[in-house]
């Protein structure tokens, strides 16, 4: 029976860790391999289905897997996955088991602040056991976030922390996230390797080896570059030991009240303004990255004069920016940014960006 499944690979890891850049890799390079992609995001913007879609600039000539994903793409955009498995993910499930002769394998984009361990368990559902299993859960932790102590739990690394980052608190909730993101692992991927020091990765070793078995297999990675026969086809079968995975949010849980998630305790709110100065609005956000407590920034700029489309992403005080595409002509002009953080007002944030706006 289990030879007649379709394989679905879990990707999970905090908000800007890079599950959508690895995701996009492994589309790249999917030759041939029919990939369904269920994407989830925390916020109101479908930003990382948008960039699976847009092939980037430097995309060779018949690199077509990307755009053929287009009908692949299957977004739950109506809060986080662990929270709605139910009305969200199983309704697709079905659709993708009813196309099953079309799809070779699934890949699923967790948002950054679910937990995977409900969404493993929904795959122990009958409908869904019958003819899908977890093929593997793969963890994205930020290497250059875990070695600044963002997911801290021992003095050391609060003392990092505060070094690395004065604006960010000790945050037990981040920490849990980590932990139950981690424990549910089969393979983990840390990212920003080109941002790691040595003595940085050691800090990163360090802090996964405590969390996960040694038989999880740990791997760096830079801007998601990695084999995708590393990350498909392992066949961890993880809905058979999910059970055995104890998480901290267990207890809310099984206790069946009041159910706690990480993302209870976040704020996050859609930015939307006309053309804006594009250095005007990096520096602002800057400033405001610099002030507030902001985990995540990302969105699409409009710039007067410029035919291609400006992404925008921030992680922690980190900003980048390129241009993926055209704007196309049944597309209105905009600049579209969504914010998560912790104590952030929109009314502020939005007061500040304006500035930027060109008249
Ligand atoms: N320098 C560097 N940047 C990276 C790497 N991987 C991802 N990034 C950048 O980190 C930012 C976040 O990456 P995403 O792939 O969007 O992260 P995500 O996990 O999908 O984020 P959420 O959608 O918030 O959950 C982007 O600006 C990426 O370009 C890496 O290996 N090195």
């Amino acid at each position: 029976m289990q030879l007649n499944k379709i394989p679905a690979t879990i990707v999970t890891g905090f908000l800007g860790s890079g599950k959508t850049t690895l995701l996009s890799n492994v589309l790249k390079q999917a030759n041939g391999k029919r990939i369904a992609v269920i994407v989830n995001e925390f916020g109101e913007l479908d930003i990382d289905a948008d960039l699976l879609r847009s092939c980037p600039l430097d995309c060779e000539e018949g690199e077509e897997q990307v755009s053929q994903g287009d009908n692949g793409i299957y977004e739950l955009a109506n809060g986080c996955i662990c929270c709605t498995v139910e009305e969200e993910f199983l309704p697709v499930m079905q659709q993708l088991v009813a196309r099953r002769d079309e799809i070779d394998h699934i890949l699923i984009e967790t948002s950054g602040l679910a937990l995977p361990k409900p969404l493993v368990q929904a795959f122990n559902w009958p409908e869904i056991k019958q003819h899908c299993t977890v093929d593997a859960v793969i963890t994205v932790i930020d290497g250059p976030a875990v070695a600044a102590g963002r997911f801290a739990n021992n003095e050391d690394q609060v003392q990092a922390q505060r070094l690395a980052d004065e604006s960010l608190d000790h945050d037990p909730s981040l920490q849990e996230l980590l932990d139950d993101q981690l424990s549910a692992a089969d393979l983990v991927i840390v990212s920003k390797n080109d941002l790691l020091s040595d003595e940085e990765r050691t800090r990163v070793e360090t802090v996964v080896s405590a969390k996960v078995p040694e038989s999880v297999k740990v791997t760096y990675t830079r801007d998601g570059e990695v084999a995708s026969n590393m990350l498909m086809g392992i066949d961890a079968a993880a809905e058979d030991r999910i059970h055995d995975v104890h998480n901290h949010h267990d207890h809310h849980h099984d206790h069946g009240h009041h159910h706690e998630h990480a993302h209870d305790h976040f704020d996050s709110f859609v930015i939307k303004l006309g053309e804006v100065d594009s250095d005007k609005l990096q520096a602002i956000l800057k400033d405001l990255l610099a002030e507030y407590n902001i985990f995540r920034a990302k969105g699409f700029a409009a710039l007067p004069g410029k035919p291609m489309r400006q992404v925008l992403q921030a992680v922690g005080e980190r900003l980048d920016t390129h241009f993926d595409r055209l704007w196309t002509a049944d597309e209105v002009r905009g600049t579209n940014l969504v914010f998560i953080g912790k104590g952030i007002e929109k009314e502020t944030i939005e007061k500040a960006l304006s500035a930027a706006v060109v008249a």
